[in-house]
């Protein structure tokens, strides 16, 4: 079939709630005749969230795979779901990620209040979170494989229905991460990538996704894939009412409009933290930079609105975070492919 009258295809892990539910609400919105399928690890949620989504678009064909991205066996048995149901994917959407934080650390919080780190403060949460990991069934640290690796083995698993690889020379396939202005240089070791010993294991996962990001662009580009980083700002999500309970939010909403004044990374909503991620869609991928990555903001009056920043990654770290998780992936590709 004529790659201009194929229907795109959209695939969003951690669909059914936040930034992943309003992302998929407004490509309804945008992309006639889309097909949209939501990755998540509960079918329960993953269903809600589907009839919802077709109440708002008779037309879109909507479904679901289950992915569990901190279990490599759920990812491959979801993308050879996904390599059935598609012959070739426009927009891998890899946003499902999670921040398990066992307290605010209040003092630090009052201390940068009244400092010059506060704007910084705010925007990455840097000294804010008291943090947790864990091991998962396939022993690696829980946040790294949630957030980063599980998205990388998905990505290998789809090969064949991204780009050209699909057996369309003219295809294009975008690889969209979500990632956060958390992301700090200093919190990611390439010697620790999994964050084991850090204290950080969060930012330390948003660092590596950005060097993945750049390690993917040198190795699929010749296939007409392409991948970009975005940064949502601070949303008031199921992952932020785990930090603090939602009546909290709300009580300082008014307050969070105010700093939009002058920090416009205040997005607030799912819907304007999902702006880079729309405008991203939108984009013929082959004329972004490979380093830019892309910041959903808001103008004090509530405007949504995409910032664009350059990232400059060392390159001899994109090359060792690859050969190390490709190392990884072997291992385990070892352990349950060929057991
Ligand atoms: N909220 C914020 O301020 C910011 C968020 N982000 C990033 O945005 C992304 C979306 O988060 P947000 O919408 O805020 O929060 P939500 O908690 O609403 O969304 C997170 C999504 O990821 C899913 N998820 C978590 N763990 C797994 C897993 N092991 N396998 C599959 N899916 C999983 C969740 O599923 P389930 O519903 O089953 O829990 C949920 O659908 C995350 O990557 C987050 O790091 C970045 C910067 C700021
Ligand atoms: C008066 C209130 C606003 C006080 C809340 C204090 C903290 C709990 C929060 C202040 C800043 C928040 C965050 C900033 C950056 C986010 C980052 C971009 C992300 O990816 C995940 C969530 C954040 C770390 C978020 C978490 C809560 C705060 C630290």
């Amino acid at each position: 079939m004529h790659s201009m009258s194929r229907r795109k295809v959209a695939i969003i892990t951690g669909g059914n709630s936040g930034i992943g539910y309003a992302l998929a609400e407004r490509l309804l919105a945008d992309h006639d005749n889309i097909r949209l399928c939501l990755a998540c690890r509960s079918r329960e949620r993953a269903e809600k969230a589907a009839a919802k989504l077709q109440k708002l678009s008779a037309d879109a064909e909507i479904s679901i795979v289950i992915l569990d991205t901190s279990n490599v066996q759920s990812v491959y048995s979801a993308a050879r779901d996904i390599e059935q149901r598609y012959d070739h994917i426009d927009w891998l959407y890899l946003n499902a990620g999670m921040l398990k934080v066992k307290g605010v650390d209040w003092s630090n919080f009052w201390e940068g209040l009244f400092s010059k780190r506060v704007l910084f403060m705010f925007t990455t949460g840097e000294g804010l979170l008291i943090q947790e990991d864990g091991v998962t069934d396939d022993g690696l640290q829980k946040v790294f494989q949630t957030n980063v690796f599980g998205h990388y083995v998905l990505i290998k698993e789809l090969e064949a229905k991204l780009g050209n690889m699909s057996g369309n020379g003219e295809a294009v396939s975008q690889l969209i991460w979500t990632s956060s202005s958390a992301s700090l240089e200093y919190n990611f070791d390439i010697e620790d990538f999994q964050h084991k010993k850090g204290k950080d294991p969060y930012s330390s996962s948003k660092y590596a996704t950005d060097v993945l990001s750049v390690g993917l662009n040198n190795r699929m580009n010749k296939q007409n894939v392409y991948s970009h980083v975005m940064c949502p700002g601070l949303v008031m999500s199921n992952l932020t009412y785990e930090i603090l309970p939602q009546w909290f939010w709300v009580l300082v909403l008014p307050f969070l409009w105010l700093m939009r004044l002058c920090v416009p990374t205040m997005t607030n909503s799912a819907s304007n933290g999902s702006e880079a991620l729309v405008w991203l869609s939108h984009q013929d991928p082959s004329q972004l930079d490979p380093q830019s990555k892309f910041q959903s903001s808001v103008t004090a009056c509530g405007k949504p609105y995409v910032e664009t920043t350059k990232m400059n990654i060392d390159h001899n770290k994109v090359e060792t975070l690859m050969q190390k998780l490709d190392s990884l992936d072997a291992d385990l590709r070892k352990k349950y492919k060929n057991a």
